[in-house]
Protein backbone atom coordinates (compact mmCIF):
# COMPACT_ATOMS: atom_id res chain seq x y z
CA UNK A 1 0.00 0.00 0.00
CA UNK A 2 1.41 3.46 -0.95
CA UNK A 3 -0.70 6.11 0.27
CA UNK A 4 1.01 9.23 -1.22
CA UNK A 5 0.98 12.08 1.33
CA UNK A 6 -1.62 15.60 0.05
CA UNK A 7 0.55 18.10 0.44
CA UNK A 8 -0.24 20.95 3.54
CA UNK A 9 -3.13 23.43 2.63
CA UNK A 10 -4.38 21.48 -0.37
CA UNK A 11 -8.16 20.37 -0.66
CA UNK A 12 -8.18 16.95 0.46
CA UNK A 13 -11.71 16.70 1.64
CA UNK A 14 -15.66 17.98 0.24
CA UNK A 15 -18.80 18.04 0.97
CA UNK A 16 -21.22 19.26 -1.86
CA UNK A 17 -24.54 20.14 -1.10
CA UNK A 18 -25.12 17.55 1.19
CA UNK A 19 -28.31 16.32 2.50
CA UNK A 20 -29.48 13.83 4.41
CA UNK A 21 -32.54 12.62 6.32
CA UNK A 22 -33.74 10.02 8.30
CA UNK A 23 -37.33 7.94 8.55
CA UNK A 24 -38.09 7.05 12.20
CA UNK A 25 -41.79 5.27 11.59
CA UNK A 26 -43.98 8.50 9.53
CA UNK A 27 -41.67 11.31 11.22
CA UNK A 28 -38.85 12.52 8.73
CA UNK A 29 -36.23 14.59 10.22
CA UNK A 30 -33.81 16.29 8.09
CA UNK A 31 -30.66 16.07 9.52
CA UNK A 32 -27.94 17.68 6.95
CA UNK A 33 -29.29 20.38 4.81
CA UNK A 34 -27.73 21.15 1.25
CA UNK A 35 -24.45 21.19 3.28
CA UNK A 36 -20.83 22.11 1.05
CA UNK A 37 -17.83 22.16 3.23
CA UNK A 38 -13.97 21.27 2.41
CA UNK A 39 -10.67 20.91 4.31
CA UNK A 40 -7.48 20.98 4.11
CA UNK A 41 -4.47 18.75 4.57
CA UNK A 42 -2.21 19.46 7.65
CA UNK A 43 -4.85 21.21 9.61
CA UNK A 44 -7.43 20.15 12.38
CA UNK A 45 -10.69 21.01 11.47
CA UNK A 46 -13.15 20.93 14.61
CA UNK A 47 -16.81 20.64 14.10
CA UNK A 48 -18.66 21.80 17.16
CA UNK A 49 -22.13 22.05 17.58
CA UNK A 50 -25.20 21.40 20.17
CA UNK A 51 -26.20 17.34 20.66
CA UNK A 52 -28.46 16.54 17.54
CA UNK A 53 -27.19 19.11 15.30
CA UNK A 54 -26.15 16.24 12.65
CA UNK A 55 -22.09 16.25 13.67
CA UNK A 56 -21.42 12.57 13.64
CA UNK A 57 -23.57 12.04 10.48
CA UNK A 58 -21.62 14.86 8.42
CA UNK A 59 -18.75 12.79 10.28
CA UNK A 60 -19.99 9.56 9.33
CA UNK A 61 -20.36 10.64 5.72
CA UNK A 62 -17.51 12.64 4.79
CA UNK A 63 -15.41 9.68 6.08
CA UNK A 64 -17.89 6.98 4.04
CA UNK A 65 -19.30 5.66 6.60
CA UNK A 66 -22.63 6.61 4.90
CA UNK A 67 -23.85 7.70 2.10
CA UNK A 68 -25.44 11.06 1.74
CA UNK A 69 -29.28 11.31 -0.34
CA UNK A 70 -28.18 14.69 -2.13
CA UNK A 71 -24.83 16.13 -3.07
CA UNK A 72 -21.12 14.72 -3.06
CA UNK A 73 -18.32 13.79 -1.33
CA UNK A 74 -14.58 14.30 -2.69
CA UNK A 75 -11.77 12.53 -0.37
CA UNK A 76 -8.44 12.83 -1.71
CA UNK A 77 -9.72 13.75 -5.01
CA UNK A 78 -11.97 10.53 -5.13
CA UNK A 79 -16.04 10.72 -5.68
CA UNK A 80 -17.18 8.22 -3.06
CA UNK A 81 -20.40 8.09 -4.57
CA UNK A 82 -18.79 6.46 -7.81
CA UNK A 83 -17.05 3.29 -5.37
CA UNK A 84 -19.46 0.47 -5.02
CA UNK A 85 -19.55 -0.80 -0.70
CA UNK A 86 -16.38 -3.13 -1.72
CA UNK A 87 -14.63 -0.39 -2.98
CA UNK A 88 -15.24 2.27 -0.52
CA UNK A 89 -14.16 -0.23 1.99
CA UNK A 90 -11.25 -0.39 0.45
CA UNK A 91 -10.88 2.89 0.15
CA UNK A 92 -11.18 3.46 3.94
CA UNK A 93 -9.18 0.79 4.69
CA UNK A 94 -6.31 2.51 2.92
CA UNK A 95 -7.01 6.04 3.88
CA UNK A 96 -8.73 6.36 7.00
CA UNK A 97 -8.23 6.31 10.75
CA UNK A 98 -11.38 7.00 13.40
CA UNK A 99 -10.62 7.40 16.73
CA UNK A 100 -14.46 7.24 18.94
CA UNK A 101 -15.07 8.18 22.03
CA UNK A 102 -15.56 4.86 23.70
CA UNK A 103 -11.32 4.26 22.87
CA UNK A 104 -12.92 0.81 21.27
CA UNK A 105 -9.90 -1.25 22.45
CA UNK A 106 -9.95 -5.00 23.12
CA UNK A 107 -9.46 -5.68 26.65
CA UNK A 108 -6.62 -9.18 26.15
CA UNK A 109 -4.17 -7.21 24.13
CA UNK A 110 -1.63 -4.73 25.75
CA UNK A 111 -1.08 -1.65 23.83
CA UNK A 112 1.47 -3.26 21.39
CA UNK A 113 -1.18 -5.96 20.25
CA UNK A 114 -4.09 -3.07 19.94
CA UNK A 115 -1.84 -0.91 17.28
CA UNK A 116 -0.34 -3.76 15.68
CA UNK A 117 -3.79 -5.83 14.87
CA UNK A 118 -5.13 -3.68 11.71
CA UNK A 119 -1.66 -3.64 10.41
CA UNK A 120 -1.75 -7.32 9.62
CA UNK A 121 -5.50 -6.24 7.39
CA UNK A 122 -2.40 -3.76 5.38
CA UNK A 123 -0.45 -6.96 4.49
CA UNK A 124 2.59 -6.12 6.32
CA UNK A 125 5.21 -8.35 8.07
CA UNK A 126 4.80 -8.72 11.74
CA UNK A 127 8.02 -7.19 11.73
CA UNK A 128 7.46 -4.22 10.06
CA UNK A 129 4.34 -3.94 11.93
CA UNK A 130 6.03 -4.25 14.97
CA UNK A 131 8.22 -1.66 14.04
CA UNK A 132 5.33 1.34 12.93
CA UNK A 133 3.25 -0.17 15.87
CA UNK A 134 6.19 0.80 18.45
CA UNK A 135 7.06 4.52 16.60
CA UNK A 136 3.27 5.00 16.86
CA UNK A 137 2.79 4.52 20.93
CA UNK A 138 6.08 6.23 20.97
CA UNK A 139 4.83 8.87 19.18
CA UNK A 140 1.84 9.52 21.48
CA UNK A 141 4.23 9.19 24.13
CA UNK A 142 3.38 5.75 25.09
CA UNK A 143 6.73 4.05 23.97
CA UNK A 144 7.33 3.03 27.94
CA UNK A 145 3.90 1.89 28.54
CA UNK A 146 3.34 -0.42 25.14
CA UNK A 147 3.06 -3.53 27.28
CA UNK A 148 -0.05 -2.57 29.19
CA UNK A 149 -3.27 -3.88 28.97
CA UNK A 150 -6.56 -1.41 28.70
CA UNK A 151 -7.28 -2.14 32.62
CA UNK A 152 -3.97 -1.03 33.89
CA UNK A 153 -3.78 2.35 31.40
CA UNK A 154 -5.82 5.78 32.43
CA UNK A 155 -8.64 7.06 30.23
CA UNK A 156 -6.41 9.48 28.38
CA UNK A 157 -3.71 6.54 28.08
CA UNK A 158 -6.60 4.84 26.39
CA UNK A 159 -7.64 7.12 23.93
CA UNK A 160 -3.91 7.70 22.74
CA UNK A 161 -3.91 3.89 22.66
CA UNK A 162 -6.56 4.32 20.20
CA UNK A 163 -4.72 7.35 18.30
CA UNK A 164 -1.73 5.15 17.59
CA UNK A 165 -3.49 2.88 16.14
CA UNK A 166 -5.46 4.98 13.65
CA UNK A 167 -1.82 6.44 13.09
CA UNK A 168 -0.19 3.72 12.46
CA UNK A 169 -1.76 3.26 9.49
CA UNK A 170 -0.40 6.24 7.94
CA UNK A 171 -4.15 7.64 6.85
CA UNK A 172 -4.45 10.61 5.15
CA UNK A 173 -7.72 11.32 6.94
CA UNK A 174 -8.67 10.75 10.52
CA UNK A 175 -11.61 11.30 11.95
CA UNK A 176 -12.12 11.55 15.27
CA UNK A 177 -16.00 11.58 17.04
CA UNK A 178 -16.18 13.46 20.26
CA UNK A 179 -12.91 11.86 20.91
CA UNK A 180 -12.44 13.59 24.50
CA UNK A 181 -15.85 13.49 25.95
CA UNK A 182 -14.83 10.54 28.43
CA UNK A 183 -12.14 12.47 29.46
CA UNK A 184 -11.43 15.07 31.92
CA UNK A 185 -10.25 18.52 31.35
CA UNK A 186 -6.52 18.07 31.36
CA UNK A 187 -6.56 14.61 29.44
CA UNK A 188 -9.22 16.03 26.73
CA UNK A 189 -6.38 18.56 25.86
CA UNK A 190 -3.90 16.25 25.89
CA UNK A 191 -5.66 14.18 23.15
CA UNK A 192 -6.81 17.15 21.27
CA UNK A 193 -3.00 18.32 20.68
CA UNK A 194 -1.60 15.09 19.85
CA UNK A 195 -4.51 14.96 17.03
CA UNK A 196 -3.19 18.75 16.33
CA UNK A 197 0.43 17.51 16.15
CA UNK A 198 -0.64 14.47 13.57
CA UNK A 199 -2.28 16.87 11.40
CA UNK A 200 0.68 18.75 11.15
CA UNK A 201 3.73 16.33 11.55
CA UNK A 202 2.42 14.15 8.87
CA UNK A 203 0.39 16.57 6.98
CA UNK A 204 -2.67 14.41 7.96
CA UNK A 205 -6.52 15.98 7.53
CA UNK A 206 -7.86 15.86 10.80
CA UNK A 207 -11.63 16.50 11.54
CA UNK A 208 -13.00 16.09 14.75
CA UNK A 209 -16.14 16.51 15.68
CA UNK A 210 -17.36 17.82 20.19
CA UNK A 211 -19.98 19.70 21.54
CA UNK A 212 -17.07 20.41 24.54
CA UNK A 213 -16.62 24.09 23.82
CA UNK A 214 -13.08 23.99 25.59
CA UNK A 215 -11.29 22.18 22.33
CA UNK A 216 -11.92 25.43 20.59
CA UNK A 217 -8.96 27.19 21.23
CA UNK A 218 -6.79 23.69 19.98
CA UNK A 219 -8.00 23.82 16.21
CA UNK A 220 -7.09 25.69 13.47
CA UNK A 221 -10.08 26.13 12.21
CA UNK A 222 -13.54 25.78 14.20
CA UNK A 223 -16.86 25.10 12.02
CA UNK A 224 -20.28 25.84 13.87
CA UNK A 225 -23.02 23.64 12.91
CA UNK A 226 -26.80 23.94 14.26
CA UNK A 227 -29.61 21.94 12.55
CA UNK A 228 -28.25 21.02 10.00
CA UNK A 229 -25.92 23.26 8.86
CA UNK A 230 -22.90 25.17 9.05
CA UNK A 231 -23.26 28.50 11.05
CA UNK A 232 -19.65 29.90 11.06
CA UNK A 233 -16.79 28.98 9.72
CA UNK A 234 -13.19 30.05 11.54
CA UNK A 235 -9.66 30.40 11.24
CA UNK A 236 -7.53 30.70 13.64
CA UNK A 237 -3.74 31.05 15.10
CA UNK A 238 -3.23 27.76 16.50
CA UNK A 239 -1.45 27.29 19.75
CA UNK A 240 1.87 25.51 20.08
CA UNK A 241 1.14 21.68 20.96
CA UNK A 242 4.10 20.89 23.17
CA UNK A 243 2.73 18.07 24.83
CA UNK A 244 4.81 16.50 27.86
CA UNK A 245 6.38 13.18 27.16
CA UNK A 246 5.68 13.83 23.74
CA UNK A 247 8.10 12.17 20.93
CA UNK A 248 9.21 15.53 18.53
CA UNK A 249 8.48 14.25 14.95
CA UNK A 250 9.32 17.07 12.23
CA UNK A 251 7.09 18.35 9.85
N1 LIG B 1 -29.69 6.05 11.90
C1 LIG B 1 -30.51 7.02 12.30
N2 LIG B 1 -31.84 6.86 12.24
C2 LIG B 1 -32.70 7.84 12.62
N3 LIG B 1 -32.28 9.04 13.10
C3 LIG B 1 -30.97 9.26 13.20
C4 LIG B 1 -30.01 8.26 12.82
N4 LIG B 1 -28.75 8.77 13.01
C5 LIG B 1 -28.93 10.01 13.52
N5 LIG B 1 -30.26 10.31 13.62
C6 LIG B 1 -30.81 11.58 14.11
O1 LIG B 1 -30.15 12.62 13.45
C7 LIG B 1 -29.96 13.74 14.34
C8 LIG B 1 -28.49 14.13 14.33
O2 LIG B 1 -27.74 13.08 14.94
P1 LIG B 1 -26.15 13.15 15.07
O3 LIG B 1 -25.72 11.95 15.84
O4 LIG B 1 -25.56 13.37 13.74
O5 LIG B 1 -25.96 14.48 15.93
P2 LIG B 1 -24.72 14.99 16.78
O6 LIG B 1 -24.64 16.45 16.58
O7 LIG B 1 -23.53 14.18 16.48
O8 LIG B 1 -25.19 14.69 18.27
P3 LIG B 1 -24.31 14.28 19.58
O9 LIG B 1 -23.43 15.45 19.88
O10 LIG B 1 -25.38 14.08 20.62
O11 LIG B 1 -23.59 13.03 19.23
C9 LIG B 1 -30.49 13.32 15.68
O12 LIG B 1 -31.77 13.86 15.84
C10 LIG B 1 -30.54 11.81 15.59
O13 LIG B 1 -31.58 11.29 16.39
Amino acid sequence: MASVPHPHGRISLQATNVTKAFESGRIHTTVLHDLSIDMRAGELTLISGPSGCGKSTLLAILSGLQRPDRGKVTALGQDLGELDMRALERFRLLHTGFVFQGFNLFPALNALEQVELPLSYLGLSPAEARQRATASLEEVGLGPRMRLRPSELSGGEKQRVAIARALAKRPELLFADEPTSALDAANGQVVIDILHRIARAHGTTVLCVSHDPRLVGHADRVLAMEDGRILSDRSQPSLPTAVPGLKETSA
